[in-house]
């Protein structure tokens, strides 16, 4: 299998050069040396004797950078002015924001957008409130609404520190799906506070979409709202995630040539996204999953605080396998890792069946890097953009909220999810499938359009849709 090198850094070095002391050649060559490569060049300002020049230089890593701005340091008529770090730049004043449809240019025009003429607009719609939908941006806005409990992999962190997430995945929405999409992180803790937060907020949105909430309160949230509100609710951790593991396993097990019926399936990391996971993956047919947590595999003798956990246990683990995971990982097909960075060793794979399939997908540091896994695995997936393979809930949200606006579905159901998780996997034709390609890129057209048409043909079909 190829693993395309990890070298997702850039910094930005703004350089003064004495022209007479030193050649940009000869600063160029010191950085390929030193394991950078220069990608762009902006000349700032030139003299006669000196120049200040930008330098784009991909790196590695952290370690990377050191070893790059050591070598320029080391260098004579060189002097590093600045460093600067393009993903910190990429999100100054925010990746995202509110534009008019239409610009207002005199008092005319403005008296149809704004008072008087706008109050015509909002009684008609307090005669009737499904005019919403139609009369302002509501059927296409989503609101992507965190608290912060659990980031990534980051875990709970600072609602502003939630934020670059959100505005990530809004971005996504839009340059995916062309869903307006708005980041709402909430300085809340208590389960309720959010779940009525989120209906105060609701009127103004087609859609929720609740990220990175941490289980066991996200399933509390969610359900409640599915049933307190008219609109999707859909946690994307939870289910954005399943639809694409679902898709990723279906593509996976054709190359291996195994039915989901006979494979052992262990899960790692029983909070939302593995809980969810799991609920998807027996209904597609799978018998014989394990799901491991910090204290090892879930089974239906322990008694848990959790009541997911104890759900779990008595709807999992046939065999009742108990112990760690180095344990319960012996002759498994499938090892699915939802939990946190680097905690899968070669070893354990090695106890795998033959032709493992890998998903290590917990962000930013998978359960077991790629480049180690690689000799010991035939299929691999991360939930990382820079690695082939990228199993990441935004092959799903996009779309599947896309066919859930269009048709004015009530809630996104069980039939909408696996429709989402086919179309998905169809996207690849079969003759294309290989190791490094099942399942379709995040820029490949066709998965949004794929996915939702399946998903309004699955609303039609289950009666949920309006549309
Ligand atoms: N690739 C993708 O699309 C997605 C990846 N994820 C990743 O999955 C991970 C979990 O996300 P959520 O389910 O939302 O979080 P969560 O907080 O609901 O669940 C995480 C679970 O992992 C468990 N865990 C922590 N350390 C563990 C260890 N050493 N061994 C086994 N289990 C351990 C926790 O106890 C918890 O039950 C995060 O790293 C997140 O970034 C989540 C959603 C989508
Ligand atoms: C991708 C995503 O939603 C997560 O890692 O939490
Ligand atoms: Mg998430």
């Amino acid at each position: 299998m190829m693993i395309m090198a990890q070298s997702n850094m850039h910094i930005i070095l703004r350089l003064e050069i004495n022209k007479q002391q030193i050649s940009f050649g000869e600063i160029a060559t010191s950085i390929g040396n030193a394991g950078g490569d220069v990608v762009a060049l902006d000349v700032i300002n030139e003299e006669q004797d000196t120049t200040i020049r930008d330098l784009t230089i991909k790196v590695n890593n952290k370690d990377g950078q050191e070893t790059v701005t050591q070598a320029i340091q080391s260098l004579v008529g060189v002097n590093i002015k600045h460093i600067s770090d393009r993903t910190f730049l990429v999100h100054l004043g925010g990746k995202i924001e509110v534009r008019p449809k239409l610009s207002i240019d005199n008092r005319e025009e403005l008296s149809h957008v704004y008072t008087p003429e706008v109050a015509r607009i909002c009684t008609a719609i307090n005669e009737d409130p499904s005019l919403a939908h139609n009369l302002t941006i509501k059927n296409n806005a989503v609101a992507v609404i965190s608290d912060g409990s659990a980031v990534l992999g980051l875990g709970k962190i600072k609602p502003e520190a939630a934020m670059p997430v959100m505005e990530g995945k809004a971005m996504l929405f839009k340059q995916l799906a062309d869903i307006n999409a708005y980041p709402l992180c909430l300085d809340v803790e208590n389960t309720e506070d959010i779940i009525q937060i989120i209906k105060s907020l609701s009127p103004a949105f087609g859609g929720i979409n609740l990220e990175d909430i941490a289980s066991p309160g996200c399933f509390e949230i969610e359900e409640r709202l599915k049933n307190e509100l008219n609109i999707p609710v859909f946690h994307d951790d939870q289910h954005g995630t399943a639809i694409v593991v679902l898709a990723g396993i279906l593509n996976a097990l054709k190359l291996v040539n195994k039915d989901l019926s006979i494979c052992k399936v262990i899960i790692c990391g029983i909070g939302a996204a593995g809980i969810s996971i799991t609920k998807m993956l027996l209904k597609a047919g799978v018998k014989n999953i394990i799901g491991v947590d910090k204290n090892g595999a879930i089974t239906r003798v322990e008694n848990y605080e959790n009541k997911m956990w104890t759900w779990y246990g008595e709807n999992t683990n046939p065999n009742m396998e108990q112990g760690s995971l180095s344990a319960v990982i012996q002759d498994a097909d499938i090892f699915i890792g939802v939990s946190v960075g680097n905690i899968l060793q070669v070893e354990d794979i090695k106890k795998m069946a033959k032709n493992p399939v890998v998903f290590a997908l917990a962000n930013p540091d998978p359960e077991i890097s790629p480049e180690k896994a690689k000799p010991y695995v035939r299929v691999m997936a991360t939930g990382r953009s820079d690695f082939p393979n990228q199993v990441n809930n935004v092959l799903c949200f996009p779309g599947i909220f896309r066919g859930a606006l269009d048709c004015k579905a009530s809630i996104i159901n069980e039939e909408m999810k696996l429709a989402a998780a086919k179309a998905i996997a169809a996207t690849i034709p079969e003759d294309e499938l290989n190791e490094d390609y099942i399942i379709p890129g995040v820029f490949n057209k066709s998965v949004v359009s794929n996915i939702k048409k399946a998903v309004v043909e699955a609303a039609h079909d289950t009666g949920v849709a309006k549309n």
